[in-house]
């Protein structure tokens, strides 16, 4: 399944390229200098943070929300606390666009993170053409020396690399690469199994210094305390905001 999400974002990014080349969109990005530090705005604190995302849909849940106006669901997570918005720009499986991204960009002052299944040079300089501040990179889908490349491209770029993991061999290669935000992704993502013990038995692997990520699976503030007991600066949260009202959700997850 992975391979698979992975193909359909990368073939889709080919066929952007026909209409927009390399040359084109490199020249966008370089352009847009990234001016937020997003490494800082997730920096570990005496509270958890929020990473907020904008979810319509997705492959092991399907429908999950219709988001007319991803910007004002955005806004509402700002006004929430959340210290980061995630946009999936995935398109297939998730009904998510790069457009979705540029219009949450427009609309809020935090950190924007491009989820998608990213695993060529084009999709970041599209990320940073597009106003993202954090691009993810899947160790799973990639092979060692693309994970480096991609990763040493975002930083170049000013932007920050969410490096997800789902294994301790993963969180070893995510070490190896000098990552500084690493995230533990409790869903398989071939699978779909949800372990949320998971990120607690990766977390004593994570580098000191990088900030520790708690990815899927958050319902309650209950799924909150437990990430943050268990080592997390951050978790990041879709299914239930979407799914919610989420000023009320921000507001019972960030009393943890
Ligand atoms: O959400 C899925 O079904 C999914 C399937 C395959 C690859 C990725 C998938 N989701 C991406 C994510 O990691 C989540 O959107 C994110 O961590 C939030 O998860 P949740 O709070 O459980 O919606």
């Amino acid at each position: 399944m992975l391979s698979d999400l992975t193909a359909g974002a990368v073939a889709d990014a080919e066929a952007r390229r026909e209409h927009r080349p390399l040359h084109i969109v490199e020249a966008e990005a370089l352009a847009r200098p990234a001016a937020i530090d997003a490494l800082e705005a997730l920096s570990p604190s005496d509270r958890v943070k929020i990473i907020a995302e904008v979810k319509r849909a997705s492959p092991s849940r399907g429908d999950l929300a219709e988001i007319r106006d991803p910007a004002a669901l955005a806004r509402l997570y700002e006004q929430g606390g959340a210290s980061a918005i995630s946009v999936l720009t995935e398109g297939r499986r998730f009904k998510g666009s790069l457009a979705d991204l540029e219009s949450v960009r427009a609309a809020v002052s935090l950190p924007v993170l491009r989820k998608d299944f990213i695993a060529e040079p084009y999709q970041v300089f599209e990320a940073r053409a597009a106003g993202a501040d954090l691009v993810l990179l899947i160790v799973a889908a990639l092979e060692q020396a693309t994970l480096a490349e991609l990763h040493t491209l975002i930083g170049e770029l000013g932007m920050t690399a969410l490096v997800e993991t789902h294994s301790a061999d993963e969180v070893a290669r995510a070490a190896d690469i000098g990552a500084r935000v690493i995230g533990v992704n409790a869903r398989d993502l071939s699978t779909f199994e949800l372990d949320r013990d998971l990120f607690g038995s990766l977390a004593g692997q994570i580098p000191a210094g990088a900030v520790k990520i708690a990815e899927s699976a958050v319902k309650t503030a209950e799924d909150v305390a437990h990430y943050r007991s268990a080592g997390a600066d951050v978790v990041l949260v879709g299914e239930a905001l979407v799914t919610s009202d989420p000023l009320k959700t921000l507001s019972d997850f960030r009393l943890v």
